[in-house]
């Protein structure tokens, strides 16, 4: 296997008058100004129902970027089929040329060419800010490439021992799992979606990928390049589908050999209890990976530095509309900082434009769609009417042209009020203010008054309670910062992922991820006959 190192795809800086700036203007233009037809795609061939969505801006939902097609279970059956066909003859094409492909395709992801596209689909789609787009459908979906490649590689290096290898020889192989992987991503990250698809495919599997509705437009700019980087037809399946629609139909395939899921908990528990339901008619017991939400914290410590914390909090709160599964969404603050940290948050609030997620002074932009905005100002307008809880900056909303919510915070009384302990996947904080004395039993609460952990954030310059508190709120967070907000990790850095009802925790962006997606083979091969049934104990008769 050729040796290879990797490292972080640099984020671009998209300043004025620079290439990247007006390379992705210019994709901007040419994807506002497209609706493109996007096919269902099973065994490299194209199919379009009669059954017509689109995919719209959030921020402006009257304009349509993408019309595409919902799969009907027969199709959704070929692309089974499509897939297990493909399985053996692609788990045979050598890990390494495998290897090369996913490097080719991380270049050209990287490239003056893709990545403008894979921006612009993904500003316009999903609405998310220059910034925002940069760090996900840039850098972290060509890190995952190129770290999932990396880490494949150096995972097929492992060979058992052989105590005397002319006489015999151990050797150990990962095989791609038989039948097909379903693949369904969230709307909220595009890197996910590449990930969830073809991570799988790097290791031998097949898969069957059922995009979000409203990631449509950028997840097939990432079945667009793969295919160009080589990936044979067959081995990934770009299926739109109805998702109760699609879950059904993989769920009742025998040839289920795994779900690589990201999204909501209640979906994951549908698709669970579908594979136990089902588990007598597997040919293989599927593997099942789901990362799930969250209600992630900032638990701060009366050392706390004011300034770190409150920008911290600004940014994990309100980054792309709160739509992060990481998001602060709930805050613990002393009495003693309560003011001076009260103060910075609403003043930094104010600063934040809302806006068309295309121009450049935006912070954040419109929620993905009318659900969601429903959803948000459901909790908002509990926020408005709840004795329990203050409004104290923002609250206001319209989806007149886009779905657009105010960065919301609310000070709760009761640390156990739902706001304070359901996820919103938007733009609303929650804090609770504890007496300083107290704060054993704020601890205590961290981890016993929701049922995730996902991430979660400590803010203390006290040394001894930064290492206190990591024991004290070990099981409460997959991923923990001291000192830094709770969003943001980066692939090979901080492997992402949490625990309890927030996932399986298998750390995408991590060294074992990719084992996953294998079924390893253990094979021993004698070179010295065996010719005696008995043992030398055993007496022998003549
Ligand atoms: N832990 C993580 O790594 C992580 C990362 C991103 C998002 N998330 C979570 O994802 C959620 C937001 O994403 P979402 O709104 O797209 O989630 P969602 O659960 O609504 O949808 C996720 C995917 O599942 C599909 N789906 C829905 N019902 C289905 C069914 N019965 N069978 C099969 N597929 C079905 C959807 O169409 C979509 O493609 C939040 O809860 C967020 O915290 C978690
Ligand atoms: N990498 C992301 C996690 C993705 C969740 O939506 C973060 O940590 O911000």
């Amino acid at each position: 296997m050729d040796e290879f190192t990797v490292k972080n795809e640099t984020i671009l800086g998209y300043m004025p008058g620079s290439r990247e700036r007006k390379d992705l203007e210019a994709a901007l233009k040419k994807v506002e100004s497209t609706c493109e037809d996007v096919p269902i795609v099973i065994g490299g061939k194209e199919f379009r129902t009669e059954d017509v969505r689109y995919q719209v801006m959030p921020h402006n939902h009257k304009k349509k970027i993408a019309k595409f097609y919902y799969a009907t279970p027969d199709l959704i059956g070929k692309a089974i089929d499509a897939a297990v066909a493909a399985q053996k003859e692609w788990d045979a094409v050598p890990l390494k040329e495998r290897i090369a492909m996913w490097l080719r395709a991380a270049d050209m992801m990287s490239s003056s060419q893709w990545r403008p596209v894979l921006n612009a689909t993904t500003m316009l789609g999903q609405s998310k800010t220059m910034i925002q787009a940069e760090i996900d459908s840039a850098a972290e979906l060509i890190d995952f490439m190129r770290f999932n490649a990396f880490f494949a590689k150096e995972a097929s290096k492992y060979q058992p021992v052989s105590e005397n290898p002319a006489v015999t020889l151990n050797s150990h192989r990962y095989r791609g799992l038989d039948g097909f992987v379903a693949s369904i991503s969230p709307f909220n990250f595009t890197a996910i979606g590449g990930n969830l698809a073809y991570a799988p495919a790097l290791m031998g599997c097949a898969t069957v990928w059922k995009p979000s509705d409203t990631a449509v437009l950028s997840n097939y700019t990432i079945y667009k390049i793969m295919t160009a980087a080589g990936v044979p037809p067959g081995v990934v399946n770009f299926v739109p589908a109805d998702g109760p629609v699609f879950g059904k139909a993989i769920t009742d395939s025998p040839h289920l050999s795994g779900i690589n899921f990201t999204g909501s908990v209640p979906t994951f528990n549908w698709l669970w209890s579908a594979v136990g339901k089902n588990i007598g008619r597997y040919v293989n017991f599927p593997r099942l990976i789901g990362e799930c939400g969250g209600k992630n914290y900032h638990f701060v410590h009366p050392s706390a530095d004011v300034k770190t914390t409150v920008v911290s909090t600004i940014r994990s709160s309100f980054e792309y509309c709160g739509q992060k599964c990481s998001a602060c969404s709930r805050m613990y603050v002393p009495k003693s900082l309560w003011q001076q940290i009260k103060c910075g948050l609403l003043d930094t609030r104010d600063e934040l434009k809302v806006g068309d997620a295309t121009e450049h002074d935006s912070f954040m932009s419109a929620v993905i769609d009318d659900k969601a905005f429903k959803r948000i100002t459901g909790y908002i307008e509990h926020a408005k009417s709840s004795p329990n809880v203050e409004l104290i900056a923002g609250g206001g909303y319209t989806d007149e042209c886009g779905y657009f919510v105010e960065p919301t915070i609310v000070e709760s009384k009761d640390p156990r009020d739902k706001i304070m302990t359901e996820e919103i996947f938007g733009p609303v904080l929650a804090i609770y203010v504890y007496d300083d004395a107290d704060i054993e039993k704020v601890l205590d609460l961290v981890g016993s008054s929701t049922p995730y952990a996902l991430t979660g954030a400590v803010f203390a310059q006290d040394r001894e309670f930064l290492k206190y508190a990591a024991e004290r709120l070990k099981m409460t967070a997959g991923n923990f910062y001291l000192n830094d907000k709770s969003t943001g990790s980066v692939v090979g850095q901080q492997p992402f992922g949490g625990s309890r009802m927030s996932g399986t925790n298998d750390k995408a962006g991590g060294p074992h991820y990719v084992l996953r997606w294998a079924t390893p083979q253990s094979v021993k091969e004698t070179f010295v006959p065996l010719t005696e049934w008995s043992y030398p104990y055993m007496a022998k008769k003549s």
